[in-house]
This record gives C-alpha cells, sequence and structure tokens, in this order.
C-alpha cells in the first residue's frame, strides 16, 4: 500500500517557482493497478518521483508499508526503495553486457544481506521463477541486444519485482512498443499486480490500454481533477480522452 497525502512539489523557476505537484492525495492498495493520467507538463512524473522516494516534496506525507518516505534522509530512502519498491521507467534500462536472468540477479543482490548460498539459491530460483511468469523461460541466458523491445521490457518488469516489493512504480511502459506489445505488458502488468499483490501506480498518457488499470487519477496542473474506480466510470472517463 502507497498513499500520498497533500504532497506538494516546487521547483525553481527563474526568480520564482513552479508547482509540479499540487497538494495531491490518492491512495494504490495493494494487488491493484492505479494509473495516472494527465496532459503533457501536468506532473505526472513527478508525481511518481516523489513516490519512488527519488524526490523529497516541499510537504505532505508519502506513507509506504506505514513509514513516511518524506521524512526520510536520503541513505534510508535508497533502503527503502531497495527493499520495498519496484520501479519500471519508459525505456528498459537493461545493463548491456548481462544476460536476462543475471539483470535480476545483480537488483535482488543490490538488496544487501543476501550473502548466504541458500539466499543465493532461492534468488537464483525466484529469478526463474518470475523470467517464466513473463513468459521468457526460454530468454533468460539472452543479453538486452538480443532481445525485442517489449522483451526487454519484460525483463525490466521481472527485474522490478525480484526483491518482491510491495509498491510498482510504472512510467509510460508501452511509450516505445506497437499497440500490440504494449496491450501485452499492460496486461502483464496487470496479472502480476494481482499475482505479487503490489500496490501499482502506472503514469500514461495514452489510455487506449485502460483495460488494464483498476483505477484512474487524471492530474492538470499538478492537481488531482478526477478519480474513478468503478469499471464503468473508468471506461467513460478513458474514452472520453483518448
Ligand atoms: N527538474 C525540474 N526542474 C524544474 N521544473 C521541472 C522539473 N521537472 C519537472 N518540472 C516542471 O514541472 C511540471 C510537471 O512536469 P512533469 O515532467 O512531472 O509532467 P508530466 O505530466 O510527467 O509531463 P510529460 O507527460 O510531458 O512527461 C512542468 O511544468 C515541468 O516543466
Amino acid at each position: 500500500m502507497i498513499s500520498l497525502e497533500n504532497v506538494t512539489l516546487t521547483f525553481p523557476d527563474g526568480d520564482s517557482r513552479v508547482t509540479a505537484v499540487d497538494d495531491v492525495t490518492l491512495a494504490a492498495p495493494a494487488g491493484v493497478v492505479t494509473g495516472i493520467t494527465g496532459p503533457s507538463g501536468s506532473g505526472k512524473s513527478s508525481l511518481l518521483a516523489v513516490a519512488a522516494t527519488l524526490i523529497k516534496p516541499d510537504s505532505g506525507r508519502v506513507m509506504i508499508d506505514g513509514t513516511d518516505a518524506a521524512k526520510l534522509g536520503k541513505r534510508e530512502a535508497a533502503a527503502l526503495r531497495r527493499e520495498r519498491i519496484g520501479i519500471v521507467f519508459q525505456q528498459s534500462n537493461l545493463l548491456p553486457s548481462l544476460t536476462a536472468r543475471e539483470q535480476l540477479h545483480v537488483m535482488a543482490e543490490l538488496g544487501g544481506e543476501h550473502t548466504g548460498p541458500r539466499t543465493r539459491r532461492a534468488i537464483r530460483a525466484r529469478a526463474d521463477e518470475l523470467l517464466d511468469a513473463v513468459g521468457l523461460a526460454a530468454q533468460a541466458g539472452k543479453r538486452p541486444a538480443q532481445l525485442s523491445g517489449g522483451q526487454r521490457q519484460r525483463v525490466a518488469i521481472a527485474r522490478a519485482l525480484v526483491h518482491e516489493p510491495g509498491v510498482l512504480l510504472v512510467d509510460e511502459p508501452t511509450s516505445a512498443l506497437d499497440r500490440e506489445r504494449g496491450a501485452e505488458i499492460m496486461g502483464l502488468i496487470a496479472r502480476l499486480t494481482r499475482e505479487q499483490g503490489t500496490a501499482t501506480l502506472l503514469v500514461t498518457h495514452d489510455l487506449v490500454h485502460s483495460g488494464a488499470l483498476d483505477a484512474l487519477v487524471t492530474v492538470v496542473d499538478g492537481a488531482i481533477v478526477s478519480s474513478v474506480d468503478e469499471p464503468g466510470l473508468l471506461r467513460e472517463t478513458a474514452a472520453a480522452a483518448v
């Protein structure tokens, strides 16, 4: 579960400041995909960066499993991120020299305290299980250059889940994919959110794949202008925005 309470974030803008996130309150429950949409420059990425503990808000609370991440120092926030948060960016950001399986091993081992052979065995088993869950068991030994864009995004999703985070944050996962691959990736995120029980926040400006969302929050000028979680209303809101 992740919730933002009265979160405001501003950036310097010449002599004044621009408000990127304006008094936002939202809650993303476990096992559910909450979409965040809105026009370009409306503050979607800023909101996600605050949820990811990558930027501290000017004010408000960012509650992740009972901890207010907005109060943490840099090192504590990094530890919280490593343990509790999985992040998938627009581009898959994979390391070119590593195989799909190794991308997951490295991420799991960054989490710390994974030194014993039994833990290492558990990491390997979890990595293989996740690569299987994203449909890449047969490609586990391949490097990014040997994979398609959609396959690379699948590796990035599996990698984000390897340390069993409670919160999954996804930024425009379909922007580099054609419509069919985009639909597959969105369906995959929806399935894994349910199976892994993550509280998933997904930023998208493109609502053609809104069928994969359980809730939809629309932001304009940094503020929430609508928030729906009823399937009929969600479809209507998405159809009006496409
Ligand atoms: N690092 C920064 N420094 C100064 N201003 C910033 C910074 N990041 C974002 N902004 C400003 O904050 C506002 C929100 O930007 P943000 O990138 O969060 O919007 P967005 O909805 O994700 O846009 P897009 O859909 O185009 O990616 C914009 O006015 C932007 O110019």
